[in-house]
């Protein structure tokens, strides 16, 4: 069960999870708490350790923007005085942590570093239950979803710490004499070494799996891991991270932070101790990345996922991945099909097997593995009824009557949507999914191009050489023949264009990007070429 056994640490006398510092487990000294609310139950589930106060936060601002000495330092009294900002100190503190265990894991040998993190994953696995029903009562997931969730991340963390053992332990020797002008009197060593502290900060959806996918990376590289958890997760990420406290890892070199992003993120994010962020979720990631100063970024923000369909395709097939593509974890997932722009000769055929397939899904409580459950919040369930109330109102047609109770909507299939409509462009995060009626291939293309994101896409039809053409003429950072888009398998490059973020993920890449290249070049007293 959550917060007992070896997990009894992790939590205070008053049910408030703490944060993770140092190696150890503690209280702020704001005394503030953050509630999470079970979207199931839409009463408060856990407590974790509250953010910086607004005096602190105003303090991040100014730092921002006018870097006066003065105001900080007027700031800080005034939260002296009234006892109000401690968090920006822990912070500081965890900062300062964070740099000095890095310089000790940037020399601990490659293979240790690896050890410690499948040690982390085999401990990750043994507690998969006790991480999964939080999984369950913080972001109402399905449970064999959780569950599959928290053994993904354990997969996902040895599968890194191999892959790392395999390519950081390679280097790269260059002679000088290739370049014109020059004789080979030079020899450059390149090798990759850590940036130093890696602030990671996952969305809600995936809080253990979008976790480990940058904490692990960071770690195997050398570097120093600064966890920022999403309110709705944080206590299965720090039951998480309680799984690497347990491996052994060194004081200081993971910490984990929690308190509400718009209250924290901004202090964070421009922290002068941060070396690179990694950040997954919504717009917040165009923001933070106009904030952040000159350090590497790697940002996997939202999608809007077209699924283009053409008149030779197997309808079965396009059917099931429509309904597993649109409605999984009911369409909260940033690679979730989010339109489908189907040829106009197959539409009626496409739409009846879809509300077939759509009929046997199961609606109610994630803690009774139904297909859909609640979503994650009141504000999130609004935002996508006004989605619906919008295409409703411009025409569209409804394949199922709009049903909601509380958080819970019942999965929807809407037609003839029409690109005037906010649902053909905009991201529901929910279980709604538009279709669009095409009349050619050139227009499916143009609107999944019109659109300001550009995560993955994917197309359905028995023509390969077709399919390869639209591929590229999609302008997403995958696209998928013959399936739903998914992130995964975890070591395949994974990105997106446009507003759907910067860097590429994946396991391999996510290692590379988080380690900079260091020369170190030979000079020769003479030219050398052959022995002999
Ligand atoms: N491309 C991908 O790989 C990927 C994967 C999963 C989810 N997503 C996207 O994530 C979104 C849903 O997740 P969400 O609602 O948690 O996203 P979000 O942007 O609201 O929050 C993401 C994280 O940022 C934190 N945050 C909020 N304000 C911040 C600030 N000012 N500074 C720093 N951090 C701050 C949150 O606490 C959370 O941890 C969707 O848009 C979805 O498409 C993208």
């Amino acid at each position: 069960m959550a917060g007992t056994g070896v997990f009894t640490e992790i939590v205070d006398g008053d049910q408030v999870y703490k944060y993770y510092a140092d190696g150890e487990w503690k209280k702020s000294a704001s005394g503030k708490s953050v509630s999470i609310v079970n979207p199931t139950t839409r009463k408060p589930q856990y407590k974790v350790q509250g953010g910086a106060t607004r005096i602190a936060k105003l303090t991040c601002v100014i730092r921002f923007h006018c870097g006066s000495i003065f105001f900080i330092a007027f700031f800080r009294l005034v939260d002296w005085v009234f006892g109000t900002a401690c968090t920006q100190e822990e912070v500081n503190k965890v900062m300062e942590a964070a740099k000095a265990a890095q310089k000790l894991w940037a020399r601990t040998p490659l293979w240790k570093r690896a050890e410690h993190l499948h040690k982390a994953a085999a401990i990750l696995k043994e507690h998969k239950a006790p991480i999964a029903e939080c999984l369950v009562k913080e972001i109402a997931k399905p449970a064999k979803d959780a569950v599959t969730e928290v053994v993904r991340s354990g997969d996902l963390v040895s599968y890194t710490a191999e892959e790392g053992v395999r390519i950081l332990g390679e280097g790269k020797l260059l002679v000088s004499d290739s370049f014109p002008g020059n004789e080979r009197s030079k020899y450059c060593l390149s090798s990759k070494v850590p940036l130093g502290v890696v602030l990671a900060i996952p969305p809600f959806n995936y809080p253990v799996n979008l976790a480990v996918s940058k904490i692990a990376p960071a770690l195997i590289a050398g570097n120093s891991l600064v966890l920022k958890p999403p309110t709705q997760g944080a206590v299965a990420a720090l039951h998480m991270i309680q799984c690497f406290h347990l491996a052994g890892f060194p004081k200081g070199l993971i910490s984990c932070v929690t308190g509400k992003g718009s209250e924290i993120g901004d202090f964070l994010t421009m922290h002068p101790g941060v070396n690179c962020i990694s950040f997954t979720g919504g717009d917040t990631g165009i923001a933070i990345s106009k904030k952040a100063g000159m350090i590497p970024l790697q940002m996997e923000l939202g999608g809007k996922d077209a699924c283009i369909v053409l008149e030779d395709a197997d309808l079965d097939l396009v059917a099931s991945n429509i309904v597993k593509g649109g409605y999984s974890y009911s369409g909260q997932r940033c690679t979730a099909v989010k339109v489908v722009l189907v040829m106009e000769s197959v539409a009626d055929a496409i739409v009846e097997k879809v509300k077939a397939t759509m009929a046997k899904l199961s609606v109610g409580s994630p803690e009774d593995d139904c297909d859909i459950t609640p979503v994650v919040s009141e504000s999130s369930a609004n935002f996508i009824e006004g989605l619906v109330k919008d295409a409703k109102e411009k025409g569209a047609t409804f394949c199922q009557e709009y049903q909601r109770e509380g958080n819970l909507i019942w999965p929807l299939l809407l037609d003839h949507v029409r690109p005037d409509m906010r649902i053909a462009w905009e991201e529901p995060f929910g279980p709604v999914l538009p279709v669009i009626r095409i009349s050619s291939v050139e227009e499916g293309i143009h609107h999944c191009n019109a659109s300001n994101f550009g995560l993955q896409g994917c197309v359905f039809t028995r023509d390969i050489n077709k399919a390869i053409l639209i591929s590229d003429a999609m302008e997403t950072g995958t696209v998928q023949i013959n399936s739903a888009p998914a992130r995964g398998p975890d070591h395949f490059p994974f990105q997106g264009l446009k507003d759907s973020g910067i860097g590429s993920q994946g396991i391999t890449n996510s290692i590379n990007m988080m380690t900079k290249i260091k020369s170190t070049v030979i000079n020769l007293p003479s030219p050398s070429y052959t022995m002999g």
